[in-house]
């Protein structure tokens, strides 16, 4: 059974939280916040166009964006991929919460990284990988595409769907293509719930990974850390273990979430939140993605976007933290701004 198939059943199906893989239902883990299914939708769709440009997530299934990377499993990275050494970050759990290095020197407080970033070849990462066994630390290559990878991947790059992402970016009215990242991880690892600054195109090439979202307005839901904190643009929350009394806006989070496959692309909005998981038992998993910077600042229209709002806070925050020099009196400060006054 194809894959597209496969997929096909899950949502002709639309069973909550269960996958049918080659006829076998894997049961996702079931999260305290109802979801919605992201809509799979061909990319000649108008649909598909439409909500791409009112930034709403959406799977295509058809764009051939890289088909010539449908092939890059693990031996053919290997192959490849040259003698250089790729960032691969270590965990003792199954997340990889992302931190901002040049964060942690101004953070007074002591920060501990939750993984640590070796730099190994490919071939390297592959023994670890397959030589994994339950107790040592879990593993995720996550290295920009630049030009040290093999003659080989280049050709594949280079035949990736051009035509269709440049079509996008002036369609949308994007700004430049700043990376592409390619992810090799193990089944089961976990990217926490986070949100980026960037446009993306989500390729996934070998694999199942499963894509929690949340529109930005969620923003008071999912309590991102501090701005000047090195796990800016990440959750507070953790989903395996939600602090509902810390968090009470939790009560009220709902979300979407889409399974994708080889061939597919999911359309990540900038500043939406994303949790992105490696399906258990489904094997190790490749994806490729595309950030843009956003538009050039299009002429304000009112009322704002959620994302202008998130935005501005952001940049408020900055500013404040800037006159402030004390992170502990931005609080204050802003509680005698608003309480009995805007509130
Ligand atoms: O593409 C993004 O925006 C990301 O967050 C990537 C960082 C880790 C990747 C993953 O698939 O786990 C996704
Ligand atoms: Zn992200």
């Amino acid at each position: 059974m194809s894959v597209a198939s496969d997929q096909m059943e899950e949502s002709v199906e639309h069973k909550q939280h269960v996958v049918n893989h080659n006829h076998t239902a894997h049961h996702l883990k079931q999260y305290f916040f109802p979801t919605e299914h992201v809509p799979r939708l061909s990319a000649s769709d108008p649909l598909a166009s439409q909500l791409i440009a009112e930034e709403k997530p959406v799977v295509l299934t058809d764009t051939n964006l890289c088909d010539t990377a449908l092939k890059w499993d693990l031996d053919y990275l290997a192959q490849h991929m040259g003698s250089e050494r790729y960032m691969v970050f270590l965990s003792n759990n199954h997340k990889f919460k992302y931190y901002d290095e040049a964060k942690i020197k101004q953070y007074k407080t002591n920060f501990v990284p939750p993984t640590r970033r070796v730099d190994l070849t490919f071939p390297e990462f592959v023994k670890k990988l397959r030589e994994w066994k339950p107790g040592d630390e879990r593993v995720y290559l996550q290295q920009g595409l630049n030009n040290t990878v093999g003659q080989a991947i280049v050709m594949d790059f280079l035949q990736f769907n051009w035509q269709w992402l440049n079509m996008q970016q002036k369609n949308n009215n994007w700004g430049p293509l700043t990376s592409n990242l390619l992810l090799v991880g193990m089944e089961g690892n976990v990217t926490p719930v986070h949100y980026d600054e960037q446009q993306n195109f989500f390729s996934q090439l070998v694999g199942y990974k499963r894509c929690i979202l949340f529109a930005p307005e969620h923003y008071e839901r999912l309590y991102p850390y501090p701005v000047y904190h090195p796990h800016d643009r990440q959750s507070q929350v953790d989903f395996d273990d939600p602090d509902m009394e810390k968090f009470p806006g939790l009560k009220h989070l709902q979300g979407m979430e889409a399974v994708v496959g080889p061939g597919d692309v999911l359309y990540i909005p900038m500043y939406w939140w994303h949790q992105i998981e490696s399906l258990p038992h489904l094997g190790n998993t490749v994806s490729v993605n595309f950030w843009y910077k956003g538009g050039p600042t299009e002429k304000i229209e009112y009322p704002l976007k959620p994302r202008q709002k998130l935005a501005i806070m952001r940049n408020v925050e900055k500013m404040l933290l800037e006159a402030l020099r004390e992170p502990a009196e931005v609080g204050p400060l802003l509680r005698s701004l608003v309480l009995g006054r805007y509130t």
